[in-house]
């Protein structure tokens, strides 16, 4: 089948050779060495599938795509936990090494310390869950995060602007229900409205790289039946969404000041900050209906599919890594068809990581490519994924 624009083997980024994790989620220690390509990740229900994918997410993404909290994945009467990944292309060898301890994260290059925002994304990944397949019809939320989260791989600055961000709607909403006084709310506006014109401009500038991709991805999902688009309308005009490079930063100062103005009195009597980007709508369109009203199961899962595909297409071109591929159980969600078109895509150079519970899912091709991980839940692994 014919692929989209993006052909994986244009940008062989950097790779995972190598992954240790010790005292990690259920693993008192896992290892696995020579990682080639394709590496499967197969055994039963709680045997740790998940955890080893998790742990690759935190050495690249530097987020799981589990929980944000650090104390969740430190393994059950330990205190801290170790993850060590060596990542290499044809120029470069990096040792990424993670500390976790309770509420603390310390990530390590090539043994110095570092920050995870000097760290993220320097491999870039693109993980994908069950829980992704609710992004068409799921919370407004999730759909925003599903930017931000490819925004933050793109820009070293724009995770710390969210974190920013988040802080002060916080302490807004705090304000709000302790009743303080209009001139601290007010200082607190001017704030608010500076970094969140920040988050609703690149959060525009990453959706603009992602729309092509994600079109031509579903169109060729579809067979070219139906056209699917994403939009994306501010808080100030929740029923206008924005043509693509219409707002201008200014633009957007004026009218979410405005508008936060206007909202003084119901988010006084509500005590909830409402305005700003985190009260935008995105909204996923096929054949310009709203997805979330109107999309078939089989829709929501071309939508997820094109929009994980253009994650990669987008992070591949902008960072010129192609990104991990990180597939948590997702085989057994797709029907043969979007499976198979899913199959063709990995195919190529992309380095990826698929867990499943049996690999009947697989071509034989596919699974002569791969190199297949067994796991059966015991609390130290050892594996060399190749032998050459
Ligand atoms: N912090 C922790 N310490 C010890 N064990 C944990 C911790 N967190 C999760 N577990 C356990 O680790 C086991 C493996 O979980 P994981 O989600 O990796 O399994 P999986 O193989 O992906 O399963 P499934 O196929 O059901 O998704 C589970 O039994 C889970 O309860």
């Amino acid at each position: 089948m014919a692929q989209a624009e993006y052909s994986p083997s244009q940008t062989p980024g950097m790779r995972l050779s190598c992954l240790s994790l010790r005292d990690f989620r259920n693993y008192r220690s896992f290892e696995l060495s020579n990682i080639g390509a394709l590496t499967i990740l197969v055994g039963p229900n709680a045997v740790g599938k998940t955890s080893a994918v998790e742990g690759i997410s935190l050495l690249t993404a530097c987020s799981s795509f589990r929980t944000t909290q650090a104390a969740q994945m430190i393994k059950w009467g330990c205190e801290t936990a170790q993850l060590e990944a060596k990542f290499q292309s044809s120029s470069r060898e990096v040792d990424m090494g993670l500390t976790i301890s309770a509420g603390r994260r310390s990530y390590r290059m090539n043994g110095k310390p570092r920050k995870a925002a000097d760290v993220r994304g320097l491999v870039p990944a693109v993980s994908f869950t069950p829980d992704d397949l609710h992004l068409a019809k799921g919370a407004a939320s999730a759909r925003r995060d599903a930017i931000d989260s490819v925004g933050v791989q793109l820009s070293r600055n724009f995770y710390s602007v969210c974190v920013d961000y988040r802080k002060l709607v916080k302490q807004k909403n705090q304000a709000l229900k302790d009743e303080l006084p209009d001139a601290y709310i007010e200082s607190l506006n001017d704030v608010l409205v500076r970094v969140g014109v920040q988050v609703l401009i690149h959060r525009l500038q990453v959706l603009d790289r992602l729309r092509p991709h994600f079109q031509s991805y579903y169109r060729e999902i579809t067979g070219g039946g139906e056209e699917a688009s994403v939009l994306y309308a501010p808080c100030w005009a929740k029923d206008a969404p924005l043509e693509p490079g219409s707002l201008t930063r200014d633009d957007a100062l004026a009218q979410l000041t405005s508008y936060m103005g206007s909202r003084a009195i119901a988010e006084r009597a509500r005590k909830r900050c409402l305005v700003g980007p985190h009260a935008d709508a995105v909204t996923f369109t096929v054949d310009g209906h709203d997805a979330a009203h109107f999309a078939s199961q089989g829709q929501q899962r071309s939508i997820v599919l094109a929009w994980k595909l253009a994650e990669a297409a987008v992070i591949a071109a902008a960072t010129g890594n192609a990104p991990l591929l990180l597939l948590d159980d997702v085989m057994s969600e797709l029907d043969d068809a979007r499976r198979s078109y899913f199959m063709n895509f990995i195919a190529g150079d992309m380095q990826a990581f698929i867990t499943t519970t049996h690999t009947d899912y697989f071509t034989d091709d596919m699974l002569a490519r791969a190199d297949i991980i067994t796991l059966d839940g015991s609390e130290a692994f050892v594996g060399g994924a190749r032998e050459d």
